[in-house]
């Protein structure tokens, strides 16, 4: 079953178009949406919460088409935003005054049990905390209404490292509970290494791919050889390329007919999903 479907996404802005995006969160996983700098990972995210509004494309969250349901299905989201939210002048106590009344499940001891967690003092303001503490608070109050679907834009941005694998831990014990989805957006591609089952990419507003880590991994390849191998052929076949000045790397699919073509004379890897990202982000371009 899936926790969210998204059909044909696509929306339209000044220099920026999302064309036919369609993927789907598996529900009781991590799914981490990746992607550089204006992919659009916000853009589907605030599509998800009904803040965005497509130009076509089909959005089912739990179960309940977003067009047509009036937001009900917000109350089982736990939903952590990249900007500032809050109103800036009032205390964490204050503020989480005014949130809790929109959550029928808010639950004030889990909120001081993960505000004790988190070491945030309720009584200051919002104004005065640190980005890793906002987003602390953020984490803290979308998880102190039970949500059983967890969408978090950039949670690791901002955050220092013990504090970010304290988080990453905090996210897989949160999964252990099978009804429990999450979906988070993220640069780091080391954060999904530690924790995500499934990864969605986008680059310029386009599906790279949506499937689970270990397909995804085992689907590309790394090649390493000789720049005298470099020919026209080899570049097309080839989704991305770093050439230096004795040889070349670069990132493809279909390792069978590399094999074929170059045999030993030629050196294999498996891609982390950085490599991945960067060599399909930059294509043939560049060089080093
Ligand atoms: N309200 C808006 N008006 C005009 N353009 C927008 C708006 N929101 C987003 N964009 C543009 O859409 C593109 C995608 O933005 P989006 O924030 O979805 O990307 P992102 O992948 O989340 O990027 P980042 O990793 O930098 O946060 C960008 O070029 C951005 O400038």
């Amino acid at each position: 079953m899936n926790a969210i479907e998204i059909n044909g996404l696509t929306k339209h802005y000044g220099g920026f178009t999302m064309t036919d995006v369609s993927f789907e969160v598996p529900k009781g996983y991590i799914t981490g949406l990746i992607g550089p700098n204006g992919a659009g990972k916000s853009t589907v995210i605030k599509a998800i919460m009904g803040m965005v509004i497509p130009e076509k494309g089909k959005i089912t969250v739990l179960g309940q088409d977003t067009s047509s349901d009036q937001g009900t299905y917000k109350q089982d989201i736990g939903y952590i935003s990249d900007e500032n939210i809050y109103y800036d002048y009032l205390s964490m106590e204050q503020m989480k005054r005014i949130i809790a009344p929109f959550y029928s499940r808010f639950d004030e001891e889990a909120f001081d049990k993960y505000m004790n967690l988190f070491e945030l003092p309720k009584r200051k303001k919002i104004k005065d905390c640190s980005k890793g503490m906002k987003m602390k608070y953020a984490i803290a109050l979308a998880l102190s209404h039970h949500p059983s679907l967890l969408i978090m834009d950039e949670p690791t941005a901002g955050l220092d490292p013990v504090f970010r694998r304290e988080l990453l831990d905090l996210l897989a014990d949160y999964i252990l509970d099978e009804q429990n989805t999450i979906l988070f957006s993220t640069h780091l591609t080391t954060d999904l290494d530690r924790v995500a089952d499934y990864v969605t990419f986008l680059n310029r507003g386009r599906l790279v791919f949506a499937d689970s880590k270990d397909e995804v991994l085992e689907s590309y390849y790394i090649v390493k050889g000789g720049k005298d191998l470099l020919d026209n052929d080899v570049r097309k076949s080839l989704i991305g390329i770093r050439e230096s000045g004795v040889g070349f790397e670069g990132l493809g699919k279909d390792r069978q007919a590399m094999q074929e073509l170059f045999g030993n004379k030629v050196l294999f890897e498996q891609p982390s999903l950085e490599e991945i990202m960067y060599f399909t982000a930059k294509g043939g371009k560049q060089s080093a």
